[in-house]
């Protein structure tokens, strides 16, 4: 009984622990518990399995998630001799020492032609300088000898570690030509370098950890340009023959820093087909026979991969995005135009590789400087012209295509290394390079994890809603907008077709009425003409009394005329019966002036006319009977042309309103 009851008893106690770790465990019940981490310090889970990250437990330390900042990585690597250095019996003037990782550059004899230059110079000594690592790829047998492999070991995997923890990263190779540089970077189908096995190792690693843990996607993307000549070219297009090659724009975010615009970006989903557009790019890549290496880099290579890992947590239904960047760059190489007797287009090449080679020179000289570090702690400067590299508190990025691109690499978010590249005998160009390398190492940049902090699928989704909800509304807007744009639109052309209208008619008003002008002037030409004959009619019509004396004389020749023309006649009358009535007047004048009696000789002449008188006046009514004859038949003429004359009138107003002939026509009708 006493053990049941003990027994018991450990149960319950058992079920009140397991209660309370579950509830200190769940941070929705306990946020303050020591379960709950904030985001920024929550561990997650990574997916990097090279050994270093593999020995752990499977997760990143919260440390590696605020990089306090870190140097430049600066390794060496130095190449076997070539066919031509054999042949001229070339001296190896380097020296490393693999535990202390130095670099040994001898004096060289005075058997070598090639180094005659170097011998010239007033100091020529034994440099050494230690770097990171000394990779000795001189002797294949030798114990030390660096295969490429070795170089991706001790190199390219730690990197792919940072890109899976989120960071931005950057190896390039720098040297001069023929140092050794494409063949690090890319190697040989045997030898495959930096790159081939940089994209073998990440295809690997996504796929184990998919298998590990099925709720991380990945996504990757890449992209290959070439500057050359100070321009940018896509590599993943294809060249097309016999037209000028497309150069593309490099323009500058807040957030991402410089980037080529347009650039082609292909999602890969193997590691045949990112091996497969490397190889595109590779093929599409400047290059050209110099005397100093049979396929010499003209131009700068930049292959980036961008990774994204997606990790959905089913327990806590949070989603953590990662994005990185690699970027592998393969430099062309720094020349002397002497060594590589270079003319025409590779001398300008040539100038525009040691042109932006000099300007990585000198930002590289900027950021290393110590003054130019405390700057960047407070506020980073980095000017947009050239000026003197002396200054210390600005970097010349943008004096160059590459060094504008690589800006982000050189001196901000990211991890990036150098491998500096050089041949074993050439006393003058190694000592530049490994001052330069010597130089870069002093760079601090200062990466971070470029991650979107986790959110639930519920606040995801609600963000989802609002973005819906916002591109319905501007939708709408547009929509309305465009409604509006084109009811104006129409509202114009409707107004534009009015106007043409409008102007059309007033164009036929006016010439309408220029007709009708012409018309009234017409018409009233016409009436002022009959104004005129009626006025000439009514004057002949009011005095046809005093004129009957004088047309006695004048009726005797008409009518012995036989009635001739009648407009003669008329006239003649005319004159006659003036002609007569003043004779009268005259001979009244005579008659009354002298003593107010008739004369003698008028009173015969009185007489005699008496005499004559029954005749006469008979003839004299055949006569004004002739003329009246004459007169009413002129009349009748002079009506039927006032009557042809009023329906003319009549006839041009065309039937329009009929203007009233007043007075004139009362008086002809
Ligand atoms: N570590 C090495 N082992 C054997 N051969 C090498 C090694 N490094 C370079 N070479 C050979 O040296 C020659 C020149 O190398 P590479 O083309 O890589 O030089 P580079 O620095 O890229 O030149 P450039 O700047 O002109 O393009 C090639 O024939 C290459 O195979």
């Amino acid at each position: 009984m006493f053990s049941n009851l003990e027994r018991r008893f450990r149960d319950v106690v058992d079920d009140i622990n397991e209660t309370l770790i579950g509830i200190s465990l769940d941070p929705r019940l306990m946020p303050h518990s020591a379960g709950y981490l904030d985001v920024a310090q929550r561990p997650v889970r990574s997916c990097a399995s090279t050994p270093s990250l593999r020995s752990r437990d499977g997760t990143v330390p919260p440390h590696a998630r605020a990089d306090p900042g870190g140097n430049v990585r600066v390794v060496v690597r130095v190449r076997a001799f070539l066919p031509r250095e054999i042949e001229r019996n070339a001296q190896c003037l380097i020296r490393m020492d693999p535990v202390r990782q130095r670099t040994t550059l001898l004096v060289p004899n005075d058997t070598d032609p090639a180094n005659a230059r170097a011998r010239s110079r007033k100091v020529v000594e034994e440099k050494t300088f230690t770097f990171d690592k000394s990779f000795w790829s001189h002797d294949p047998n030798d114990e030390h000898y660096a295969t490429q492999e070795d170089i991706y070991d001790s190199l390219g995997e730690e990197f792919l570690d940072h890109n899976f923890e989120g960071y931005h990263t950057c190896i390039f190779a720098y040297g001069q030509t023929g140092s050794g540089k494409s063949y690090t970077m890319m190697g040989t189908p045997d030898q495959p370098g930096l790159i081939p096995r940089t994209c073998e190792d990440l295809f690997e690693r996504i796929a184990a950890a998919q298998e590990e843990t099925p709720n991380i996607s990945y996504n990757v993307r890449v992209s290959y340009f070439e500057v050359y000549n100070e321009h940018v070219r896509d590599l993943l297009v294809p060249v097309v023959p016999h037209q000028p090659p497309y150069y593309l724009k490099i323009r500058e975010s807040p957030t991402e820093g410089p980037y080529v615009k347009d650039l082609t970006e292909v999602p890969v989903r193997s590691l045949q087909e990112i091996l497969r557009y490397m190889r595109m790019g590779d093929s599409n890549r400047t290059t050209a026979s110099t005397k100093m290496n049979d396929t010499s880099s003209r131009s700068h290579a930049v292959f980036t991969i961008m990774l994204k890992q997606i990790h959905h947590d089913l327990e806590t239904d949070e989603t953590t995005e990662r994005s990185s960047r690699i970027r592998l760059v393969d430099l062309a190489g720094s020349e002397r135009a002497k060594s590589t007797e270079a003319t025409g287009q590779r001398l300008r090449e040539g100038s525009n590789i040691n042109k932006s080679l000099t300007t990585l020179g000198r930002v590289i000289a900027a950021l290393a400087d110590p003054k130019q570090q405390r700057g960047r702690n407070g506020s980073r400067k980095d000017h947009n012209s050239s000026s003197s590299s002396s200054s210390s508190s600005v970097v010349p990025y943008r004096d160059s295509i590459l060094t504008w691109l690589l800006k982000d690499s050189l001196g901000g978010n990211s991890k990036t290394a150098m491998i500096a590249c050089i041949a074993p005998s050439d006393y003058e160009e190694t000592l530049s390079t490994l001052r330069y390398a010597d130089q870069a190492k002093r760079i601090r940049t200062r990466a971070v994890v470029n991650q979107v902090d986790s959110i639930s699928t519920a606040e995801r989704d609600a963000q989802i809603a609002a973005m819906a909800a916002e591109i319905r509304a501007l939708q709408l807007v547009v929509g309305d907008s465009r409604r509006r744009e084109k009811d104006a639109r129409e509202a114009e052309e409707k107004l534009e077709e009015y106007q043409a209208r409008v102007r059309t008619l007033q164009q036929a008003m006016e010439e309408r009425s220029l007709v009708a002008e012409g018309k009234i002037r017409s018409l009233q030409t016409e009436n002022e003409a009959l104004r005129r004959h009626l006025r000439l009619a009514l004057d002949s019509l009011r005095n046809p009394i005093p004129q009957l004396p004088a047309v006695f004389a004048s009726g005797k020749g008409a009518a012995a005329g036989g009635g001739g023309d009648d407009d003669e006649n008329k006239e003649n009358e005319r004159r006659d019966v003036a002609d007569a009535a003043e004779k009268d007047n005259d001979n009244d004048n005579d008659d009354n002036n002298d003593d107010g009696y008739a004369s003698a000789d008028t009173e015969e002449d009185d007489a005699a006319a008496a005499a004559a008188a029954p005749l006469g006046y008979e003839r004299h009514a055949d006569d004004v009977h002739e003329h009246m004859r004459g007169l009413l038949r002129d009349l009748d003429l002079f009506r039927r042309k006032i009557g042809d004359d009023k329906s003319r009138f009549l006839l041009d107003r065309g039937g329009g309103q009929r203007r009233p002939l007043g007075n004139m026509t009362n008086i002809i009708v």
